[in-house]
This record gives C-alpha cells, sequence and structure tokens, in this order.
C-alpha cells in the first residue's frame, strides 16, 4: 500500500473580489488543484515545486486533512486524512514555514513535553529523541526561550523537532527553509537527510530554494496551475535541459559583465560585475570563453553542468517543449520504475 494516494483530486476556490469588480463581474473562481493524481511510498522524499501560487500548499493541506477536495480521493496510510483526523495526526508530522506549533506564551521545552504527553511517548524515548534532535538542530541553547521571543531560525528549528518528535511515517514540509541563514539550512537538510536514510518515512518538501531539493529529493513532482506538469527523478528533470550549459562571469574591478553575441549564447542573470550565461549544447566553451576575454578584464569564468534552477527557470517561463518531449520517460504514472524508491542523504 502507497503511504499517500491522491486520485482525481480538484479544489477551487470562490473569492468575493473588490466590491467595485463584485457587481461587474461576480464572484472569482480559481482552480487551485485540478485532478492531480500522486503516489508516494514509504522511503520517497518527494519535492513538490511550482510557481507561486501552482497549488503545492492546497495540495499539502488537502494530504494532511486540512482541507476537503471538492472531487476526488486522499488515502494517507489508507485513512481519509480529514476524517480520520484523531488517527491521521500519529501518522504524520507536518511544518508550514510561516506559522508555529508551538504554544506561543510557553517556553519552546515545554511545547514538546506537552507533545511528548499527548503521543504517550515513554520518558526514556522522549529523553533519547531529544537528545539525537538537539544534536542536529542544537536546540537546547534557546529550548528555555518563551517560543513568542525566538527568532525565526530557533522558532524554525523547533518546529522541525516538534513534527518530527512522534517519528510519523509521513513528513509534510511546506517551505521549512525560508528566512535560514546558510547555518541553519545546513543543519536542517542534515537532520531531513538522516531521517530520509532510514528509509521509514514518506517525506514531501516544498519549497523555492532549489539547493534543498538538489540536496535531498531524488523524486520532483512540478505542479502548473493545478495540474501536475511532471512527476520523475531529480536527473530526469535537470536532464530536460539537454546539455545546455551554464557559465558564471566574473569581471575585475567590479564592472559590468559584458553582452556576448553569439549564436547559442543567452544572458540568463545580471549581478553587478557577475554575469550568468546560459550556453545551448554545441557551443564551443573555447570559442566563448575568448570572446569574453577578448571584451574585459575577467576575474573569472566558472563552467557550470545544468542547474536544476536554470530548467525550472525556463518551464516557469512557460517553455514547456523539452518537457513534453521528456513526459511518457519521465511519468511514474506511465513508468513506475523510473521513480527512485530510496532516497540518498547529500
Ligand atoms: N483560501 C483561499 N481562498 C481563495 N483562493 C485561494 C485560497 N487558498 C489558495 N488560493 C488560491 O489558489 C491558488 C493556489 O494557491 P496555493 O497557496 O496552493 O499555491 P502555492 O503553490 O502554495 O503558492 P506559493 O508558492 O506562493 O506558496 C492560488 O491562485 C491562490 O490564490
Amino acid at each position: 500500500m502507497p503511504a499517500i494516494e491522491v486520485r482525481g483530486v480538484s479544489k477551487r476556490f470562490r473569492s468575493r473580489g473588490p466590491l467595485f469588480r463584485r457587481r461587474k463581474e461576480g464572484p472569482r473562481e480559481t482552480v487551485a488543484l485540478d485532478r492531480v493524481d500522486l503516489e508516494i511510498g514509504t522511503g520517497e522524499f518527494v519535492g513538490l515545486l511550482g510557481q507561486n501560487g501552482a497549488g503545492k500548499s492546497t495540495l499539502i493541506r488537502v494530504m494532511t486533512g486540512l482541507m476537503v477536495p471538492d472531487a476526488g480521493e486522499v488515502r494517507v496510510l489508507g485513512l481519509d486524512p480529514n476524517r480520520d483526523q484523531v488517527r491521521n495526526a500519529r501518522n504524520i508530522g507536518v511544518t508550514f514555514g510561516q506559522r508555529t506549533q508551538l504554544w506561543w506564551d510557553l517556553r519552546a521545552r515545554d511545547s514538546f513535553e506537552i507533545l511528548r504527553d499527548m503521543y504517550g511517548l515513554p520518558a526514556a524515548t522522549y529523553t533519547r529523541r531529544m537528545r539525537e534532535l538537539d544534536d542536529f538542530l542544537g536546540l537546547s541553547a534557546f529550548w528555555d526561550t518563551q517560543a513568542r521571543h525566538l527568532s525565526l531560525g530557533q522558532r524554525v528549528r523547533c518546529d522541525l523537532a516538534a513534527a518530527v518528535l512522534h517519528r510519523p511515517v509521513l513528513l509534510f514540509l511546506d517551505e521549512p527553509t525560508i528566512g535560514l541563514d546558510i547555518l541553519v539550512k545546513d543543519q536542517v537538510r542534515a537532520m531531513l537527510a538522516d531521517l530520509a536514510g532510514t528509509g521509514d518515512h514518506a517525506i514531501v518538501l516544498t519549497t523555492h530554494d532549489v539547493a534543498d531539493v538538489e540536496a535531498l529529493c531524488p523524486r520532483i513532482v512540478l505542479i502548473d496551475r493545478g495540474r501536475t506538469l511532471f512527476d520523475g527523478t531529480l536527473a530526469d528533470l535537470t536532464g530536460i535541459g539537454g546539455g545546455r550549459r551554464t557559465v558564471v562571469v566574473e569581471l575585475a574591478g567590479g564592472r559590468a559583465a559584458p553582452e556576448v553575441r553569439m549564436p547559442g549564447v543567452r544572458l540568463l542573470e545580471l549581478d553587478g560585475a557577475r554575469a550568468t550565461y546560459a550556453l545551448e549544447p554545441g557551443v564551443s566553451q573555447a570559442r566563448f570563453a575568448a570572446r569574453v576575454l577578448a571584451a574585459d578584464e575577467v576575474r573569472a569564468i566558472d563552467f557550470e553542468g545544468v542547474r536544476l534552477e536554470d530548467v525550472l527557470r525556463s518551464i516557469y517561463a512557460g517553455d514547456h517543449s523539452a518537457l513534453n518531449a521528456q513526459r511518457p520517460a519521465a511519468s511514474p504514472a506511465a513508468s513506475p520504475a523510473a521513480r527512485p524508491s530510496a532516497p540518498t542523504p547529500p
């Protein structure tokens, strides 16, 4: 039995809109999810990606039982997550990056103890798990602080610990690293990789941070306007770049990077003295380098492989051509074997 089964799930929102529009246009309808199918097995670590407003959080809400779909069916370890909320709560752990499940006026430690009692954890198990979580997330430095006084990074770490304390089979993480500094992100990723390494959990991660996905998620589900645009391996998705490489050029003296007019070369990003170009397959790196070196004094030229960020950028910009060409091989619905089963820690 898959850990999560989503069959033909749709969800629409009706909003009344501003008064001056309401009279003219009537209520507006947004299709947040449109006949979504998804199956996730225990041991999988899935990155749920998509542009702002694509429907990711709605899908997470439906899968966690916080929201009832208009059509379709959801089963989480065989349970209807909305009808069976109490039993379902024992199986799942959830974090929402912007919100907390800690009791605002209590110390973080008190929230953990309440959760310990709610889940009926034996004292020894609780102590061992808190020690393990403390090793990864450095919680003891601030777990005597009232939740309302925790910094964002401290609060997110406590929320993550609270979500996994009862060792749920399923973990839904909505933007768990949003607003975190590099070191705290590393701590969170290390903890998640360790959890994934056990193979005992199904983890769904929603994030706009591609580095999280590259580090943690062997499988990607890409949502676009409420529909599944891609479901396959991270390697399949980056392969969609078709061998397109990325080059970062940095000029000496902080001068703006040059515009390189060459067939198959496109400027992707300009950030002061650093410019990132995309090189289509077949473009000679040596010719590109010669052009750049002739244009100005260069501090560094860094040729990189295909970046997930670039692939997503072109898909989000509406270029689905490579995706459509890839779809039959990449879709686990067509070929379940294409899906990776074991997560690989970074
Ligand atoms: N409660 C609601 N009422 C009305 N519309 C809603 C509601 N919740 C979500 N929507 C709409 O449904 C669509 C999907 O929203 P959702 O929050 O699932 O997107 P998302 O992919 O999580 O986006 P983001 O990356 O910005 O968090 C959006 O157009 C959003 O405006």
